[in-house]
């Protein structure tokens, strides 16, 4: 069977995920499309499918059978909620929301609903380096892990459109995800440091180290860089009690020349993570084929929502800022583990 998509939001990653699932993958076809730029969604548009007026139209329309949105973090929570109120499968891009309310609301109506309905673009879980690195920890040959170094560097982000809240409520809204999945742990505290600022990053804070304190007493510490220049370069590097695991460094030819002995560093998200978003909605096409969702939920978009408001709240007073977690409900599965 093949499941009928509409896609809310067309710029960069919407393109990206449109031609994923038009060119790439099976078992699902885009037969619309929305914007708030008409004339980009008309663009973006894949042969037969239908441009809507509004992400309404498109996701109460019946030829739509599940929803993929793309648009900017502040409007998932009106297209979240429209998709769960007409019982439609939603993959819906990071972050969930943008505020701990609009993350509860969300939750409350899928809750209400029954079943899950939501999975949250937290792509590097279907990473194959993150995945052969979380075995390894689960393995527990390591022994317990204590320190996880998560480096986040951007070569560059839109300007205008990257806003001075986005290292914290957009960027690393992933490490917090990505470390509570490595360490199956909960995240209960963030601290912000802002060293001096790059000038490539213009008015954003740029860089920031963040710590993470969670709930077995391990730390996080990421670094969140998103003007660096040279490339996309995600790092990441688990301590443990009997050794370290790291992600490899990307598998790339390696040229020598005048100028040195040198690999290349992918040019932003799209080329590091392409296998991973392919393997994402192979896994969401699955699950939205039998009316549900797989893999990153709305819980998991909740968490990494309440981490991005501490960590807003540790950059202004320049504590430790708690983050306080409402009791997990029956329908995201048994909390995780934590050591007492
Ligand atoms: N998982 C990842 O690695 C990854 C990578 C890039 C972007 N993202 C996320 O995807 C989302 C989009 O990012 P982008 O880089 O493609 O941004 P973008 O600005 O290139 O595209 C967003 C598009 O959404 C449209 N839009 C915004 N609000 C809308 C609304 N209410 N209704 C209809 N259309 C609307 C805009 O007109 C624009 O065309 C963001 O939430 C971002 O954080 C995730
Ligand atoms: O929306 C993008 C995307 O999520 C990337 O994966 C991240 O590295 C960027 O910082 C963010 O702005």
């Amino acid at each position: 069977m093949t499941l009928r998509v509409g896609v809310i939001g067309t710029g960069m990653i919407g393109q990206d995920h449109i031609r994923r699932l038009t060119q790439v993958l099976s078992g699902v076809r885009v037969v619309g499309v929305t914007d708030i730029d008409r004339a980009r969604a008309t663009a973006a548009a894949p042969e037969g499918a239908e441009v809507f007026d509004s992400p309404q139209a498109l996701i109460r329309s019946d030829s739509v059978q599940a929803v993929v949105i793309c648009s900017w973090g502040p409007a998932h929570e009106e297209q979240l909620l429209e998709c769960i109120a007409a019982r439609k499968p939603v993959f819906c891009e990071k972050p969930l929301v943008t505020s701990e309310a609009a993350a509860l609301r969300v939750m409350e109506a899928e809750e209400a609903h029954g079943h899950r309905l939501v999975q949250v673009g937290f792509m590097r879980r279907f990473d194959a380096d993150y995945r052969r690195l979380k075995a390894v920890i689960d393995g527990g040959s390591l022994g317990a892990p204590l320190l996880y170094h998560s480096v986040h560097r951007n070569a560059s982000v839109p300007e205008g459109l990257y806003t001075s809240d986005m290292p914290l409520n957009d960027t690393l809204v992933h490490d917090a995800d990505i470390s509570r999945w490595l360490l199956d742990d909960e995240i209960t505290g963030v601290e912000v440091r802002v060293p001096r600022r790059s000038t490539r990053g213009k008015d954003l804070r740029d860089p920031v180290v963040v710590l993470l304190h969670t709930a077995s007493g391990a730390l996080v510490d990421v670094e969140i860089s998103v003007n660096i220049g040279y490339g996309y370069d995600i790092r990441g590097e688990v301590s443990c009690e009997g050794g370290v695991a790291s992600l490899p460094n990307r598998p790339a030819t390696v040229v020598s020349d005048r100028h040195g002995i040198r690999q290349a560093i992918p040019a932003d998200w799209r080329e590091r993570f392409i296998d991973a978003y392919d393997q994402e909605f192979r896994e969401w096409i699955v699950a939205a084929g039998q009316g549900t969702a797989t893999g990153p939920s709305t819980w998991d978009g909740y968490a990494a929502t309440l981490v991005a408001d501490a960590a807003l709240r540790a950059v202004e007073s320049g504590r430790l800022e708690p983050v306080r977690m409402r009791a997990k409900p029956a329908l995201y599965g048994e909390p995780i583990a934590v050591a007492a």
